[in-house]
């Protein structure tokens, strides 16, 4: 007779390409089997996930904890809460906003000995690419990070410079010695920021002409030059939060072109435009910003034909007080409240609303990060994988309320939201650690 910690019975299992009835046994926080037929065995626990479907845990690879340092925006425990509300069971944080930022060994030591302690689901670390650590990114690679970023243009934090063209091609020759991997955010600094002091010194500050002052054609001209470079140096590249079809398809065709280039949307880009940053002010603002209509359907044409590895939050979260604009949208922070929201987000927009199947967002959310940043035993529902499993309701509906977040700060554009589509238990590693809607403290 077998003996298991946990057999989840009666649900839809979904993988990245299939939806069965099933059910999955876990020991020591790994799945142990997978099975259509009843499991028999002893057992410590026993969920029944009726009615449920079974899925794999949202990998998030793009947030900003900002711990150390910036933890009064948000911190490694709230974090990593909240993106065990929504469904999240391991997260990448960026390299920033953190103070000191991610920068060398040091740093690194720091951050993970922080998320060791704090985070609720299982952490990785970005390092950070800027003009003075070109030296340290070796040791940073032989230290565990899950790659490297670089902003194109400036990143709006004064201790991470952004990366001129020296450093991104000195920088990928570097990491493709090592078979690593550059994230860039793809802007022209030359671009925004011209367009930018032209709106401020016409007084043209609205919702619009913050979105003009970050045009397309900025994005489409940064990711055309780090191409470029990829293509020179041989360095892996993974170009986040496109906010524009016309970007995915850069990186579909270099991909075609034997390019080893990767490409990530993230929900606001997904669900939100300038209307809402009209309507909501400074909570909906981001870079690249929030676009109009045409664009958040252009995105989902390019999901729906494969052109989009992986959606990530991008939550960069910030106190309520530095996302409240008056009338100059040039000010306050630019960084959505989004890591909760992100399967709500595709199962409404997605699954309900454009017939965007489950199996799909498997792949975007759990599959394809752990393939793209070799995370092995992560990313799927498979005898051997680590316990990071989720039960999904997809037909609760609710609306979001400030409340219900469990960021530092309670605020995000999504509030207000009707969603359809919610996380009843999230596991991480064989643990309950959010059941209907409250935290499991261990
Ligand atoms: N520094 C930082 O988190 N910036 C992020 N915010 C945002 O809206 N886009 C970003 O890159
Ligand atoms: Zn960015
Ligand atoms: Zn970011």
């Amino acid at each position: 007779m077998q003996n298991y910690d946990l057999i989840i019975r009666n649900g839809q299992i979904v993988t990245k390409d299939s939806i069965f009835q099933g059910e999955i046994a876990v020991k020591d926080g790994k799945i142990v089997e997978v099975s259509t037929n009843t499991i028999s065995g002893n057992t410590k626990e026993e969920i029944d996930a009726n009615g449920l479907h079974i899925m794999p845990g949202v990998i998030d690879t793009h947030v900003h904890f900002n711990e150390p340092g910036r933890d009064h925006w948000e911190g490694l425990e709230t974090g990593s809460k909240s993106l065990a509300a929504g469904g999240a069971t391991a997260f990448f944080d960026m390299p920033l906003n953190s103070t000191p930022p991610v920068i060398n060994k040091k740093t690194l030591e720091a951050k993970s000995k922080l998320g060791e302690e704090k985070a609720i689901v299982n952490p990785y670390y970005w390092g950070g690419l800027v003009p003075q650590n070109i030296n340290d990114l070796k040791d940073l690679h032989e230290n565990g990070v899950i790659g490297f970023k670089a902003f194109m243009s400036p990143s709006g934090i004064e201790d991470f410079d952004n990366a001129d063209d020296e450093t991104l091609y000195k920088g990928m020759t570097e990491i493709a010695s090592f078979g690593s991997i550059l994230a860039v955010h793809a802007e022209s600094t030359v671009i925004c920021a011209q367009l930018q002091e032209e709106k401020i010194q016409a007084g043209k500050t609205s919702a619009r002409d913050f979105v003009e002052s970050r045009p397309i054609i900025s994005e489409i001209e940064a990711v055309r030059r780090v191409i470029s470079y990829a293509e020179a140096t041989g360095c892996k590249l993974h170009v986040v939060h496109a906010s524009s079809k016309k970007v995915t398809d850069l990186i579909n065709d270099a991909k075609k072109r034997g390019v080893d280039a990767s490409v990530e949307t993230c929900a606001h880009y997904l669900s939100l435009t300038v209307k809402d940053l009209e309507e909501k002010g400074g909570l909906a603002k981001c870079a690249p910003p929030l676009r109009d209509q045409e664009e958040v359907d252009g995105l989902w044409d390019a999901l729906a034909n494969d052109e989009i590895d992986i959606i990530a939050s991008d939550h960069s979260p910030a106190p309520k007080e530095m996302k409240t604009v008056t009338d100059n949208y040039f000010e306050g922070w630019g960084g959505i409240s989004g890591a909760q929201s992100t399967l709500n987000v595709l199962l409404t927009e997605g699954y309900h609303k454009r017939n965007f199947p489950l199996e799909k967002i498997v792949q975007v959310t759990a599959t394809n990060p752990a393939k793209r940043f070799g995370l092995e035993g992560k990313g799927a529902l498979e005898t051997g994988y680590d316990a990071d499993i989720i039960l999904v309701d997809l037909n609760e509906t609710f609306e979001l309320q400030e409340e219900d977040l469990f960021y530092r700060h309670q605020h995000s554009p999504y509030v207000g939201k009707t969603f359809k589509g919610n996380v009843k238990t999230t596991i991480v590693n064989g643990k309950t650690v959010f059941h209907h809607g409250e935290i499991i403290n261990s």
